[in-house]
């Protein structure tokens, strides 16, 4: 029945009532009246839109708010998966009218956001992040569009491929001086690996040597922290005139943190690239993504061009590298400390295919299938970034009977799926023999960790090689040389190891108390005589 049906039924239940009301009392008119209009509004409601999908399955929202609290709950990736028993993979939920589609499956995450990428590749835009906080100029943040395709191509040419600027080259030195600090000083390998990944990538973008609470690394840090949390100011979004209440306004934290959060961007974003060019004006800029750009981007008047995305562009790789990688390092001393016999395999394959008189290499990586295996298991138990950063809907969409509206956040919960048990059996237990090429292929029926770790589509890590290698390498050099070992405390027993990631964007995980000695004094000689 359409809407030119219904209009007739009204006319009809209008003519009845012009007919028949004379000769009733006011009272029963009245109430004919109201009946008819009650009838005629229940089908006007009925029929004369066009019939809409529902939108996926969700909890329940209340009135104004949604599901705004619960949202709050965490950690949102654990509870969401307990959502997904009672409602599916697709779960929908609204937070002062925000739509947010939470998605838990692989299947899911790849039909909508690889296969349909052209409707799922923008991001939203949030008042915090963007506007308060003052993160718009990152890449992560930046809707789909001609600036965004900018973005990832000055990027693509350095990650993509080692020709422009070599990063195997630095990666392997400093996992070089990572080893050393080790060897020096192992109770504080925590310490020692936190700076690794910002040296690396400090080094790549400004061509900068990281030293001991290196300003850069620690802005980047803070950078990534304010920008993950921005997201639990979603209220901004619906008043976004509150953004405006001064600091001393009681009650609210948020105009204090906007202001730091801005100061911190704009340290990231200006200060080390500023260093950068002086050095680069002066002759003494070492080869860098900054140093390329800079030599090709200026006019013969010396201005520049494009200069306000390239350096955005290389800004954000410099944020994404400092932290990520130092949540899948740790994890994988954890891992070790819980996991002994699989140390003991993976430094078994070390010794027969590198041997003990040099240092493993990127040209190992095939001929060292368990050690991969290692790898994987580290990305899958890590799950750095447990919910990705949210991918944005410029069109409605219907998939499998529901209507995705345009507009919606979409975030894909990596942590489901690495812990998901129908993927991965026996999901907890770090099993490095899951990804064997020979292995029985019923212990892994799902995707490789490292297909969803890193995001999807569009918008997928530009990152992922670089941290692939990074960890590959610290991984194979650290089982070369070291043996991790519980620490025994006081009273005679090994100490438990620290198993608490924090909750925010990013799983960071504290070190263990626990022992790290060469595995012989060759090990500790090959340290020391390398050349860094
Ligand atoms: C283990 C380490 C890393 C993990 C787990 C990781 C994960 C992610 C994820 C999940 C996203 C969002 C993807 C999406 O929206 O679908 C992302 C975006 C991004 N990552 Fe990484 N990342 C890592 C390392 C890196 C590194 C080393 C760099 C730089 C060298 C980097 C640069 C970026 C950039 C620029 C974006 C924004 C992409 C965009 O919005 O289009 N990441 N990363």
């Amino acid at each position: 029945m359409g809407a030119r049906q219904v209009c007739y039924i009204c006319r009809a239940l209008r003519q009845m009532t012009a007919r028949y009301a004379p000769t009733y009392s006011p009272r029963a008119s009245t109430g004919f009246v109201a009946v008819s209009l009650l009838v005629a509004g229940i089908l006007r409601r009925r029929f004369a839109q066009p019939k809409q999908l529902p939108c996926p399955p969700g909890p329940k929202r209340l009135p104004l708010i949604g599901n705004f609290l619960q949202l709050l709950s965490k950690p949102l990736y654990k509870v969401s998966v307990e959502w997904g028993k009672e409602y599916g993979d697709l779960i929908y939920l609204e937070s002062f009218g925000q739509k947010i589609l939470i998605i838990n499956s692989y299947e899911h995450a790849r039909n909508l956001l690889d296969r349909r990428s052209s409707i799922y590749s923008s991001r939203p835009h949030t008042i915090m992040a963007n506007d308060a906080e003052d993160w718009a100029w990152l890449t992560t943040f930046i809707p789909y569009g001609d600036i965004f395709k900018r973005h990832r191509s000055y990027q693509q040419r350095f990650l993509g491929s080692y020709h422009a600027v070599d990063y195997r080259e630095i990666q392997l030195r400093e996992t070089l001086g990572l080893l050393k600090a080790i060897l020096r000083d192992p109770e504080e390998y925590g310490t020692h690996v936190e700076s690794l990944p910002g040296s690396v990538i400090l080094m790549n973008v400004y061509g900068h040597k990281v030293e001991k609470n290196d300003r850069y690394v620690q802005i980047a840090k803070l950078g990534a922290n304010y920008s993950g949390d921005a997201e639990g100011y979603m209220f901004l979004d619906v008043f976004p005139w509150l953004q405006y209440l001064p600091e001393w306004f009681p009650w609210v934290d948020f105009p204090r943190v906007a202001r730091e959060a801005r100061e911190i961007s704009y340290a990231m974003r200006y200060e080390p690239y500023r260093d950068a060019k002086k050095k680069f004006e002066r002759g003494d800029l070492k080869e860098c993504m900054t140093s390329v750009y800079l030599g090709e981007n200026t006019r013969e008047d010396g201005s520049l061009v494009d200069e306000d995305v390239f350096l955005a562009a290389i800004g954000t790789l410099y944020m994404g590298g400092v932290e990520t990688s130092v949540s899948g390092i740790m994890t994988f001393f954890l891992q070790m400390l819980q996991n002994p016999e699989v140390q003991r395999a993976a430094q078994k394959e070390i010794d027969e295919v590198v041997g003990t008189d040099r240092l493993p290499t990127f040209d190992d990586i095939d001929a060292l299938p368990y050690v991969h295996g290692v790898c994987f298991e580290v990305f899958r138990l890590a799950a750095i970034i447990p919910l990705i950063v949210p991918h944005y809907t410029t069109e409605e969409d219907v998939y499998q009977g529901y209507r995705i509206p345009a507009g919606t956040s979409v975030i894909t919960n990596a942590w489901a799926m690495a812990n998901n048990p129908d993927y991965f059996p026996e999901p907890l237990k770090f099993r490095p023999e899951r990804w064997l090429p020979q292995s029985d292929a019923k212990i892994v029926q799902g995707p490789r960790p490292n297909d969803f770790i890193f995001g999807f589509g569009r918008r997928a890590c530009p990152g992922q090689e670089w941290a692939e290698r990074l960890i590959f390498i610290v991984t194979a050099s650290i089982l070369a040389t070291f043996n991790i070992e519980r620490a025994i405390g006081e009273d005679g027993s090994p100490i438990a190891p620290n198993e608490e990631y924090s909750l925010g964007f990013i799983r960071q995980l504290r070190q263990s108390k626990c022992k790290i000695t060469p595995r012989s004094p060759k090990a500790a000689s090959l340290i020391e005589n390398s050349f860094q």
